[in-house]
């Protein structure tokens, strides 16, 4: 299994055609020096062997377990072999010459200097040994001729290894880009979690999330879309960044036609020349929703494919679990059926409003508490939806006279409270009178339990009160007194007009 996935290294291959060509070349070296000395077949049959050599030192290389190593370490099998094989062909001046230097400048650019020296040692061993064994004998020029044909080879080798050089160098600039490319999608993507995090909604979260991925990769333009499955029309996000209005209008027409039918990755036609816009569905990837991230991208890519891949992995991951994290938030804060916050969001925030006080004793904070009137009638009276429905008008009601520093919450049944955490008394009576003054003209329709619809006035009791009056402590007590109060009377101004009028239901 190891073995399979195990791949010959690049400079395995790049050796095989000039370790062939050298090799090949000395043998015909050999046969003509064997013809012209006479010496035949004692000569030839052994230079056999040089031919066979490549194919081993190859063999070799790839079935190491490093492959690279072994090559290595054939680089100097070759300079033992070509010594002895000097040696052999009686130190034909040439021949030793560019043989050894071929040898060692091979060495020299794999391992550097240390390496050639090794080399160089490994060369003039093999030499020695080769003169003790087939005696020495020097002869330093055999023929014309064959000084032409060793200066041809020499020179057809030297440019074989400039072009191996040439391709090498091509090839390690293009994997330092590719590096260089793949340190930008990881950047890209590790920080994006980040980015994601610190969002406070979907939609920061989206055009955060899209301007961060732009940043490190300013040539693209970046589209992201994400709905809820079962309700798109009601829940939908957006976020374009770096994309021109045409490509925005063309992505709209595409998500019209694919919605629902999910978006295969791939790319879409060119939008512009040598320009190719990339979808990739967030299917599978969300559970509620659903989404697509759209790039563009200077130049085709099949790579970009895969990188869009991962960018959408990561950001349906972070907005999954925005989404999950906004909802418990809301689940947690806020009153069902008002989307008002709910009592332990006061409570807490009225603790903090005390201890504010406490630290800085100039620091007011005031309450304004209100209860419907007649909740109980109207539940009564045409049903709990009726009810809900009123409670629900309240809640719209109030929410128009807050602002966004004010605190409404509904505290359960027919209570609601306002705290304005740095105001005082006056501010507190300013919005409790607004309420009152435009409370008669205020109405709400209402769902009747036996399928009609009815107007009813909205009516409530309010009491305010602040830190400025009492210990922070009693503020919220104070003020539940004073709605009480309110409350008495209406109740009371409710007896004298029933008495003089008449009672009829609401
Ligand atoms: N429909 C509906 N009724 C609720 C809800 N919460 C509490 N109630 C009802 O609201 C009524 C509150 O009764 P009371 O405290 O007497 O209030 P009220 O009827 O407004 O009486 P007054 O304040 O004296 O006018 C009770 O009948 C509760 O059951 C709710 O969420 N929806």
């Amino acid at each position: 299994m190891q073995h399979s996935l195990r791949r010959t290294h690049r400079l395995a291959m790049a050796t095989i055609a000039p370790r062939i060509f050298a090799f090949c070349h000395t043998f015909g070296l050999t046969v003509w020096i064997a013809v012209i000395e006479g010496s035949g077949w004692t000569l030839i049959l052994p230079g056999i062997l040089l031919l066979l050599w490549p194919g081993v030192a190859y063999a070799l290389a790839a079935n190491a377990q490093n492959s690279k190593r072994a090559e290595f370490r054939n680089l100097l099998y070759d300079s033992l072999l070509f010594g002895f094989w000097c040696s052999v062909l009686d130190f034909y001046v040439l021949a030793t010459i560019t043989i050894g230097l071929a040898c060692l400048m091979n060495n020299l650019v794999v391992g550097g200097v240390r390496k050639m020296l090794v080399a160089a040692v490994l060369f003039t061993t093999a030499a020695l040994i080769g003169s003790a064994l087939t005696g020495f004998n020097f002869r330093p020029y055999v023929s014309n001729n064959l000084d032409i044909y060793q200066w041809a080879g020499a020179v057809v080798y030297f440019l074989t290894i400039g072009r191996v050089t040439y391709s090498q160098n091509r090839q390690i600039g293009r994997s330092i880009g590719e590096i260089k490319f793949q340190n930008r999608v990881f950047h890209a993507l590790l920080d994006l979690g980040t980015v994601a995090n610190r969002a406070t909604n979907i939609h920061t979260l989206l055009d955060n999330s899209l301007k961060h991925l732009q940043s490190h990769f300013p040539d693209y333009g970046f589209a992201v879309f994400v709905q809820e499955r079962q309700r798109s029309e009601v829940t939908r996000y957006a976020a374009v960044v770096g994309l021109s209005l045409e490509d925005e209008q063309r992505l709209k027409r595409l998500l019209t036609n694919v919605n629902g039918q999910g978006v295969q990755p791939g790319a879409l036609p060119k939008i512009d020349e040598g320009e190719s816009l990339y979808v990739m569905s967030m299917e599978g990837r969300l559970s509620l929703y659903e989404g697509w991230l759209i790039m563009r991208a200077p130049n085709r890519d099949d790579s970009l494919e895969q990188i869009l891949s991962l960018f959408a992995d990561q950001l349906a991951a972070a907005t999954e679990n925005k989404l999950l994290h906004l909802e418990l938030k809301k689940t947690a804060e806020r009153d069902g059926l008002t989307g008002l916050y709910n009592r332990g969001f006061l409570e807490a925030a009225l603790q903090m409003s005390i201890q504010g006080k406490a630290q800085t004793p100039s620091l007011d904070f005031a309450v304004l508490m209100m209860d419907v009137d007649r909740l109980k009638e109207v539940n009564d009276h045409y049903g709990h939806v009726a009810g809900d429905q009123l409670i629900s008008s309240v809640a719209k009601y109030l929410q128009l006279h807050c602002r966004d520093s004010d605190i409404l919450a509904r505290c359960g049944g027919d209570e609601f409270v306002i705290l304005f955490p740095s105001a005082d008394l006056t501010a507190a009576k300013r919005v409790a009178n607004v309420i009152r003054e435009n409370l008669p003209e205020q109405r709400c329709i209402i769902d009747t339990a036996n399928g009609e619809r009815e107007e009813l006035a909205l009516h409530l009791s309010l009491g305010c009160a602040s830190s400025s009056e009492v210990p922070a402590l009693q503020v919220f007590a104070l003020a539940d007194e004073r709605m009480y109060e309110d409350k008495n009377q209406h109740r009371k101004q409710r007896v004298d007009d029933l008495g003089t009028a008449g009672w009829t239901p609401l």
